[in-house]
């Protein structure tokens, strides 16, 4: 089988790649490297340029008979950005996407699984969500992705595409080969700030400790990269066998972890602790939530197989080689 990978060069979008290699799925990249890196693509079969580029579409079609499936992580990401940026991250996300699906049906490829995020939803008091939860974006960012599931929903009703979209937790972790991992050399999420201060050896601030969760900290569903990856390639394996009603589905562990317990977490595999300070919340955040589906484990087959404390062994292992592997 050949895939299409867009966003191929990105951390998520190369682990993918990376899976689908193993399982023998023939990976193409297509990415524009705005944030993708040329190093994860290397090796493998490449396109440089815009999703939203007929010809360089066309062109691909044309070059790699076979294509039976896109999977369409090229997106941009940063929630801060987004808001600071709206037109930016509506054109990246929403136009490019739009003019991406029109080449895919001009090109005949009718089956296509998006990177979407549970970020868009709105969360309960238990802090749990499944795929039927309302949505409830609270970013430009967020926004641009239920935008996206609403759009190729109506897109798929009456065009010959169908559409899956996986909603990703919080992704941690590297692939466990370290072909590649997070392109960020100072990622501001939790376990990079808490990377960083280990590194620096100063404290990690606790950004919030009153919200209504066990202890106070942000609950998050953190899932391995890798795992994220095995269940994009059960999605592809299993595609045809999903009926039409079964076009979302949540790509989380079904655990949640505090900030609190991520540290504690962090403290058990690294041999010097983290020292943790609390400070105030971040503009704009949430408590959080974590999954309660188990859809992916039903229609896909699929488990996540990795811990939280695996996902900060690789994400230290990749911290440590990163700079080795990308050129600055
Ligand atoms: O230095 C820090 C950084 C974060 N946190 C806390 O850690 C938790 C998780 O924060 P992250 O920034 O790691 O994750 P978010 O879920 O808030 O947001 C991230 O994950 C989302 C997926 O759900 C989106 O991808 C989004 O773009 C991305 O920023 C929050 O309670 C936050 O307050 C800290 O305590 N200290």
């Amino acid at each position: 089988m050949r895939v299409l990978i867009s966003g191929g060069a990105g951390f998520i979008g190369s682990t993918v790649a990376s899976a689908c290699l193993d399982a023998g799925i023939t990976p193409v990249i297509l990415d524009n490297l705005v944030t993708g890196r040329r190093e994860f693509a290397e090796g493998r079969t490449f396109y440089e340029g815009d999703i939203a580029d007929g010809a360089l579409i066309d062109k691909i079609f044309a070059e790699q008979p076979g294509i039976e499936a896109v999977v369409h992580c090229a997106a941009l990401i940063v929630v801060p950005d987004s808001v600071a940026d709206p037109v930016g991250y509506y054109r990246a996300n929403v136009t490019k996407s739009l003019e991406f699906v029109d080449h895919l049906l001009r090109n005949g490829c009718g089956r296509m699984i998006f990177s979407s995020s549970a970020a868009i939803y709105r969360t309960g008091d238990d802090h749990t969500v499944d795929e039927r939860s309302a949505l409830d974006p609270q970013s430009p960012y967020a926004r641009t992705k239920a935008v996206c599931e609403a759009m190729f929903a109506d897109i798929a009703a009456t065009r010959p595409i169908r559409v899956l979209s996986l909603r990703y937790f919080n992704p941690i972790g590297a692939d466990p080969a370290m072909r590649t991992g997070l392109q960020l050399r100072r990622p501001s999420h939790a376990l990079g700030k808490m990377i960083g201060a280990h590194e620096e050896g100063v404290p990690f601030e606790i950004t919030g400790t009153d919200y209504s969760t066990r202890d106070g900290s942000g609950i998050r569903d953190y899932v391995h990269v890798w795992d994220l990856a095995a269940a994009h390639v059960a999605a592809l394996q299993r595609f045809d066998a999903l009926s039409d009603a079964e076009s979302v589905i949540n790509l989380g562990t079904g655990s949640g972890t505090t900030v609190r317990e991520l540290a504690d977490a962090f403290n058990r595999v690294v041999a010097r602790p983290v020292e943790v300070v609390e400070t105030e919340r971040r503009p704009g955040d949430v408590a959080g939530a974590y999954t309660r589906s188990d859809l992916a484990e039903r229609l896909l087959g699929w488990r996540p197989r990795y811990s939280v404390e695996d996902g900060i062994r690789h994400s230290l292992e990749w911290a440590a080689l990163r700079d080795s592997r990308l050129a600055e």
